[in-house]
């Protein structure tokens, strides 16, 4: 049954004064300084340049990392400061820039300013900014990051796979660059997700970073802009499909849990079609998931409960809630398929008539011809509607249900206009909610101050993207909430890893989903607060990565990792396991450098 326990919130480490054991390099002098793994700039210690060959290839001044911290965070305000007339993108993109390049030069100062700065910092290395990357990668390229597959490397990908210089790999984030957020077929240039979402994973989750590997699997693109772009860096061909397009996911899955038997995949941004037909293909087979059908389901359904706490309802009364989803893609139809076992598990039986699917052709019934399977159990049965029609619109639609929630994952900007946002007023809710949740900013389906000025003050908004919070006036604030499947990623991932677990269960997800959605206090829900802070994610992600853990245990899914093994997770107490995984986040700091041939 969903529960809803209080925890605490714990604050980040800032300056750890912990001492880190020795980290072997195989290098020395240059290459060292070239490889942003080991790279500490000036801070190398006297003696450290002495072993590694370094002395004299350095200014002689060792610098603090506490300087160099405050030294980059100068240049970044800096920036800042010299921009602030230019238009958003090109701000974005100088701040996208300048993190980019401490990214690729010494990875330890760089996640420091990500983990402290992550509410500043996240908009810049994830949504919105990275889409704009996106959309310009081949262009912003200057040096590679993570591994490309391609159309033309079938048969390679066996021995192309130990190219990548880590031993060990525990997470990988992968994409065909089909669907890059709500701006479509990217091709190669989709690159830039699943390393924003890896920056996440080490920020949110403490994965080490010399652990993680991003993913392009390029296999054309049917963006005929990108195919005739000079500069684009992808094969240029149209996209796989059918056999062909499977056989190469076949043959880089194989390559991967050869090399990495115990690695955790993560599918993001595939177009709806392999997304789908790919979790069905391996998730019994290996261990992973898929973020945009599993990962959104999970937030976006700790947001709904949260909206029915917001009433002063009793959780029971989510049966009773009218939700009319806006997008009938993997993310939409993700949602409303965990919405579906979560109607279950209260009720023991289906939803009656509760949910309604909106895609671009309209309101989905039965009638509707070439319906898509996925989209098949929530095919509305016509008779069961009052005055509705197949294909009614999104307007039509609020006006005769009234719902409690409007939840958009369409990946259209505006489409909840002034007309349907003032229909929502109406709601029979006493706290009607809307969900913008598309990505990046201009994909929502509307803004912030649009959602409070049209729908009224006492809405619960929540949006994929962050938007400030709203003022309303005589010191009134419309709280916005960051309704994004960050909150839960990272924790899946984490939970996953230290269990040991083969597969990633239904279970381990509702469990992950469970533990988000009471995180947050009765006072916060009614204030309208339905997700807890970016500042504490690494806490939210160590009681969702407990709660994925506990469930693999609980499901005998299990096997241990490391030294830890199965009867010693089994014993662990709930609050044990939080600081288990809690003692398991990596953290960046620097280590003595220990040369070893
Ligand atoms: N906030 C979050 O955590 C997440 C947000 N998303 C966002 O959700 C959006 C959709 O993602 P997917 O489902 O994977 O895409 P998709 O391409 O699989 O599905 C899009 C759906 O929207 C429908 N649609 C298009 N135009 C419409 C219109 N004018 N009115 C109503 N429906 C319309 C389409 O028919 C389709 O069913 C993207 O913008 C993505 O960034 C996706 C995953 C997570
Ligand atoms: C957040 C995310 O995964 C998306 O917009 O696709
Ligand atoms: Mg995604």
């Amino acid at each position: 049954m969903w529960k809803v326990p209080r925890f605490a919130a714990a604050g980040s480490r800032r300056f750890s004064t912990a001492i880190h054991g020795p980290c072997k390099v195989h290098k020395r002098g240059t290459d060292i300084l070239h490889d942003p793994w080991f790279n500490k700039d000036t801070g190398f210690p006297l003696t450290e340049r002495d072993r590694l060959g370094l002395r004299g290839l350095l200014p002689p001044r060792v610098i603090s990392f506490k300087h160099q911290y405050d030294r980059f965070m100068d240049s970044y305000r800096s920036l800042e400061k010299n921009t602030k007339d230019q238009s958003d993108k090109v701000v974005s993109l100088s701040k996208w820039r300048i993190l980019n390049r401490l990214h690729d030069r010494n990875e330890i100062l760089y996640y420091s300013v990500l983990i402290n700065n992550i509410k500043e910092f996240a908009p810049v290395i994830y949504t919105p900014t990275v889409g704009l990357v996106c959309q310009n990668y081949s262009g912003l390229f200057r040096r590679p990051r993570g591994m490309y597959f391609s159309a033309k490397d079938k048969g390679e990908m066996m021995s192309m796979i130990y190219n990548w210089p880590a031993q060990e790999v525990d997470m990988i984030v992968l994409t065909d660059g089909s669907r890059i957020l709500g701006l479509g077929d990217l091709g190669v240039q989709g690159i830039g997700i699943p390393i924003g979402k890896l920056d996440m994973y080490v920020a949110a989750a403490g994965f080490n970073p010399q652990r993680i590997l991003p993913v392009m699997l390029d296999v054309g693109t049917n963006n005929q802009e990108l195919l005739d772009d000079p500069l684009y860096l992808g094969v240029r061909q149209p996209r796989l499909e059918g056999e062909e397009y499977l056989s190469i996911v076949d043959e880089f899955m194989e390559a991967v849990y050869s090399r990495w038997p115990k690695a955790i995949v993560q599918f993001e941004d595939f177009q709806m079609k392999w997304a789908f037909e790919t979790l069905k293909r391996y998730r019994q087979r290996f261990c992973m998931f898929n973020d945009d059908i599993q990962g959104t389901a999970g937030v976006a359904l700790a947001g709904l409960l949260g909206t029915v706490r917001a009433q002063g309802r009793p959780l029971s009364d989510f049966l009773k809630q009218k939700i009319v989803v806006v997008g009938a893609g993997s993310a939409g139809l993700g949602v409303l398929n965990m919405a579906v076992q979560a109607v279950s598990v209260m009720s023991g039986s289906a939803p009656k008539n509760q949910f309604f699917l909106i895609d671009k052709d309209g309101l989905v019934t039965t009638e509707r011809s070439n319906l898509d399977p996925a989209a098949v159990p929530f095919a509305k049965n016509p008779r069961d509607l009052e005055g509705l029609t197949e294909g009614a619109s999104i307007i039509e639609v609020v006006k005769m249900v009234k719902p409690h929630v409007l939840l958009g994952l369409s990946g259209v900007g505006g489409v909840f206009n002034a007309e349907v946002l003032k229909a929502m007023r109406k709601s029979v809710s006493t706290k009607p909610a809307i969900f913008a949740m598309s990505n990046p900013t201009m994909n929502a389906e509307c803004t912030a101050i649009e959602a409070f000025s049209h729908a009224g003050e006492n809405i619960v908004f929540a949006s994929g993207s962050p938007f400030e919070n709203v003022d309303l006036g005589n010191g009134k604030v419309g709280h916005v909430n960051q309704a994004n499947n960050m909150y839960l990623f990272p924790g899946i991932g984490l939970g996953t890893l230290l269990s040991g677990a083969r597969h990633i269960t239904d279970g381990m997800l509702q469990e992950a989903a469970q533990c988000l959605a009471s995180y947050m206090t009765d006072e916060d829900t009614q204030k309208g607060i339905l997700y807890p802070s970016i500042d504490c994610i690494r806490n939210v992600t160590a009681e969702v990565g407990a709660a994925v853990l506990r469930a693999a245990v609980a499901e005998g899914q299990a096997e241990g990792h490391g030294d830890v093994g199965v009867k010693e997770l089994e014993n662990m107490s709930q609050e044990d396991t939080v600081e288990y995984v809690r003692g398991n986040m990596w953290y960046p700091e620097y280590s003595p450098l220990v040369h070893e041939k």
